[in-house]
């Protein structure tokens, strides 16, 4: 999850990230309750047609994979936001950090994609062990449905991959163990982003 936090003084982006079936979409819903001018956008709305999606040797779709996703539609969105970010944000807004726009953006791979890299206030990513992982999938229906051994033939590999690319990766991510409760990461999170906010109010 990547958080944004913005208008022409104050911006305030987030970015959240985890795993597939790390908690981030349940992250980012409880955040955008408790914050009031806070926008969301997910990655997942930006999967291209399964008509243009790959697919490997063992027949599996390769949904993993930036590919897979049209970026550039992504890109204009945010940018859009940005333009005009927090459709209820007057001048007021600048006086209250509670009104100041904010945008969460929510997806499983936002980490390696270079255009992103340099817009952000909060970096967030959520993890969850193998077997958690793949329980929590296994309860997920998507379109199209995951085929036997996908979880491990193409999900989790792809993962790891990702995991890799990470590495290389020089500004600070805030690592959240997403087998924690709800509560329990909505509140560190949401803790972070009012010091955030107090912090860029006061500069
Ligand atoms: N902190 C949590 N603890 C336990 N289960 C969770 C938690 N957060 C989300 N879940 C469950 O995990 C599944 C995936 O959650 P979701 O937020 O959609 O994940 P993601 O957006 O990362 O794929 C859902 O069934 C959700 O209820
Ligand atoms: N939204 C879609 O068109 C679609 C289709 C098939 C699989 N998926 C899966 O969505 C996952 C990413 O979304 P979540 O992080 O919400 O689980 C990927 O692991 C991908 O395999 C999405």
């Amino acid at each position: 999850m990547r958080i944004f936090i913005s208008t022409s003084k104050y911006c305030f982006k987030y970015p959240l990230e985890n795993v597939t079936n790390g908690g981030k979409t349940t992250l980012a819903k409880n955040l955008q309750k408790h914050l009031p001018n806070c926008s969301i956008i997910s990655q997942d709305d930006f999967f291209k047609p399964e008509s243009e999606i790959d697919i490997d040797e063992n027949g599996f779709l390769q949904y993993d994979v930036l590919e897979a996703l049209n970026m550039e539609k992504m890109m204009s969105a945010i940018s859009c936001w940005m333009e005009n970010p927090g459709h209820s944000a007057g001048p007021a807004a600048l006086e209250s950090a509670q009104r100041v726009p904010i945008l969460i953006i929510e997806g499983f791979l936002l980490f390696n994609y270079k255009p992103l890299d340099t817009i952000w206030n909060r970096s967030y990513f959520l993890t969850v062990p193998y077997e958690e992982c793949k329980r929590r999938r296994s309860t997920r229906v998507y379109e199209p449905p995951d085929p036997p051994g996908y979880f491990d033939g193409h999900v989790w590999p792809m993962y790891l991959k990702h995991r890799q690319e990470m590495s290389t990766i020089t500004w600070e991510i805030v690592y959240l163990d997403g087998t924690r409760s709800e509560e329990d990461l909505l509140s560190q999170v949401y803790e972070d982003v009012k010091q955030e906010l107090e912090k860029q109010i006061a500069l």
